[in-house]
C-alpha cells in the first residue's frame, strides 16, 4: 500500500502516486484519443468554462445550455465517449477495492489562467462511491470546503501524477481549482502537453 496523507472527512491524497513513465503513456494515450473531440462547455446561463473537456467510458458529464447532464454520447459528433484508460480503472481496483467500477472519466484540460469554481460533484444518482481524481502536469491549488457553501476552506497542492480520493462525507464537500501554479522542475517530467490535466472517475448510477 503506498503512503497517503490522510486529510480527514474522507479525504485521502497521494502524492507522486504514478511513476513518470505511466504519466506519460496515460497523456499520450488521452491526447491523441481525444484530439477532435475536446468540448468548450457553458453553464447552462451560457458562461464559458475556462477548462476544456472529454469524457471516456460508458457515461459522460456534459454541460450546455440544456443543463448539466450524463449521456452516453458525445454531444457533437453523437458517437460513443472513448473507452476508459485501462490505466484509471487500475487505480480504481487498486485504491478503492469493492467500489463498484467508475462509469464516467471526465477529463478537465487546463491551460494558462484556467480555474474551476467551488461546486459539488451533485449529477450523480451515486452520491456514495468515492471520486478519484489524478492530476497531470502543472501543479495547482486544489480548495476544499464543506458540505455547504460558504463555510471555511483549506487548499492542497495537486502535483503530476497525484491522486486525491473523496470518500465519506468529503464525497459531498465543495470543491474547486483556484489555480495553476508554477511548475517544480523536480516533479516535472515532460508529458507532451501544456497546462494541467484532471483525470476524474466517478460512478454515476444507483444499481
Ligand atoms: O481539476 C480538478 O482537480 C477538479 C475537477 C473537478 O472538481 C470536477 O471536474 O468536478
Ligand atoms: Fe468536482
Amino acid at each position: 500500500m503506498k503512503q497517503f496523507a490522510d486529510l480527514g472527512d474522507g479525504i485521502r491524497h497521494y502524492p507522486h502516486y504514478l511513476e513518470a513513465d505511466i504519466q506519460r503513456e496515460l497523456a499520450q494515450d488521452v491526447f491523441t484519443r481525444a484530439e477532435h473531440l475536446w468540448l468548450s462547455p457553458v453553464t447552462p446561463g451560457g458562461q464559458p468554462f475556462s477548462v476544456r473537456q472529454m469524457n471516456f467510458g460508458p457515461l459522460g458529464w456534459v454541460s450546455d445550455r440544456q443543463g448539466y447532464r450524463y449521456q452516453p454520447h458525445h454531444p457533437d459528433v453523437g458517437v460513443p465517449w472513448p473507452d476508459m484508460p485501462a490505466t484509471m480503472r487500475k487505480l480504481w481496483a487498486d485504491l478503492l477495492p469493492g467500489a463498484p467500477p467508475p462509469q464516467c472519466c471526465l477529463l478537465n484540460h487546463y491551460q494558462d489562467t484556467a480555474k474551476m469554481g467551488l461546486h459539488r460533484d451533485a449529477d450523480e444518482k451515486d452520491q456514495d462511491t468515492p471520486i478519484l481524481s489524478v492530476s497531470l502536469g502543472a501543479p495547482a491549488r486544489f480548495r476544499i470546503g464543506g458540505a455547504k457553501r460558504g463555510g471555511p476552506t483549506r487548499s492542497v497542492v495537486l502535483g503530476t501524477g497525484d491522486v486525491i480520493i473523496l470518500s465519506g462525507p468529503s464525497r459531498r464537500f465543495y470543491h474547486g481549482i483556484d489555480r495553476l501554479l508554477p511548475a517544480d522542475d523536480l516533479f516535472a517530467p515532460d508529458l507532451g502537453f501544456d497546462g494541467r490535466l484532471n483525470l476524474t472517475l466517478r460512478r454515476v448510477t444507483r444499481d
